[in-house]
């Protein structure tokens, strides 16, 4: 019996097949379930084209429709259905230059990077392995299908995707594999940049990091990774985590001119994660000069505590308790500005001689810093004392 997650795919399967194409599950999904991992998404593949896949379902998008992706929406739920393709050469290393449709799975299965990647499964369970992809998760091995060379030519991705299944897994890379890795990896270079941010995040968060990182040095890869080409030997210092926000951090205090922000450029991150990894470089300083207390608490996001935490311990080889964080955050009169009795309405009401302005944002932070560090009460009348005595600056 294949685990829950197949299941309702499964039936998309079936349906494909009652109308007498092919369908299987194939790629990360059947990978993972061979090596015994948690399956995040499962992808189908199949003989039928976009067209005969939208004529056999009510509700199909068409995503990706030129490459041959199309999403089915089935019983409130969304299923991704690829045509078996085979795909040209990527002459500029972001996407093929053209796909073709073929009907044989083998043909799909061949233009796949590694062969524990190209393996398929019916709906019920049965597996097409064609190149011998169980037997490589059996001996814990990375293997291209076919010619290495050509795999990572057609998509050089596949060297950092490499070291990523690396990190994850623990695996070894074939020698073969890793001869082709090194004589690539200039391609590296024309990557667009994104693909290789999603992967790096991959990387960093493997609990076998350290194991990708002798490759690293072994291919001499960092030349070809944003960042770490200027500054490799952080790259052994660090250790897995889930996100690049503390590994961005990391890099700023522990190397001579190297910022956060420099990073999450170079890697043209999102602006929540630039925002993320500031706010943990801040944090530290911070941290350093007045430790833990009510209103460092109070400021760092919940979610960042962990990656703070990680931050301390990688820099300073000091372990917090995050119990600490969780002590102090019960005691705090407040959780959150929203939660202040008092509003920019009322400040407008105690000095109506006072046109609005800056002063006004200024006046209601310093009441919130006041309350969180309990130097005084959230009330509108003790506040509106201490107002009287801490006049605010005219703007
Ligand atoms: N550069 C790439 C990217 C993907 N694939 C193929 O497409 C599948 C799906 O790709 P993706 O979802 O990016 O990776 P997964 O292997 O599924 O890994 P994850 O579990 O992290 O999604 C891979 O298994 C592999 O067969 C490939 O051949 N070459
Ligand atoms: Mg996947």
């Amino acid at each position: 019996m294949l685990p829950s997650i197949f299941h309702k795919a499964a039936n998309i399967i079936s349906i494909i097949e009652e109308h007498h194409y092919e369908a299987y599950f194939v790629g990360g999904c059947v990978r993972d379930y061979i090596i015994g991992r948690p399956i995040h998404d499962v992808d189908i593949a199949s003989s039928a084209f976009p067209s005969e896949i939208q004529a056999i379902f009510p509700k199909v998008i068409p995503v990706g429709i030129e490459h041959g992706t199309v999403i089915v929406r089935y019983e409130q739920e969304s299923f991704e259905v690829t045509t078996y393709r085979t795909e040209g050469t990527y002459t500029d290393h972001r996407r093929p230059d053209e796909v073709h449709f073929v009907r044989d799975i083998k043909e799909d299965l061949k233009r796949r990077d590694f062969t524990m990647n190209a393996i398929a499964m019916d709906a019920n369970g049965k597996v097409l392995d064609p190149f011998g992809g169980r037997e490589d998760i059996a001996g814990r091995r990375i293997q291209t299908v076919g010619d290495a060379a050509d795999r990572f030519k057609e998509d050089a991705l596949r060297i950092i995707r490499a070291l990523r299944f690396s990190s994850q897994l623990g695996f070894s890379i074939e020698v073969n594999t890793k001869e082709a890795m090194k004589s690539c990896r200039a391609l590296i270079d024309k990557l667009a940049v994104e693909r290789l941010t999603v992967e790096l995040e991959k990387l960093c968060a493997g609990a076998y990091f350290s194991k990708a990182v002798e490759y690293i040095f072994e291919l001499e890869l960092y030349h070809h990774l944003p960042i770490f080409k200027d500054t490799p030997l952080l790259l052994k210092e660090i250790e897995p985590v889930a996100s690049l926000a503390p590994v961005f951090a990391f890099v700023e205090l522990n190397s001579e001119s190297i910022t956060a922000a420099d990073c999450t450029k170079a890697y043209k991150c999102s602006n929540q994660l630039k925002q993320q990894a500031n706010t943990l470089v801040d944090a530290y300083h911070r941290y350093k000069e007045n430790g833990i207390d009510a209103w460092f608490v109070y400021q760092l996001p919940r979610k960042q505590w962990d990656f703070f935490i990680y931050l301390v311990k990688q820099t300073d080889k000091k372990i917090i308790d995050i119990e600490v964080f969780y002590s102090i955050r019960k005691k705090l009169p407040i959780l959150s500005k929203k939660e202040l009795c008092v509003n920019g309405y009322d400040l407008m009401k105690w000095f109506p001689e006072r046109p609005k302005g800056k002063w006004i944002k200024q006046q209601l932070d310093a009441i919130e810093y006041q309350i969180v560090t309990s130097k005084l009460a959230n009330e509108k009348s003790k506040i509106k004392d201490w107002i009287q005595w801490n006049l605010p600056v005219q703007d």
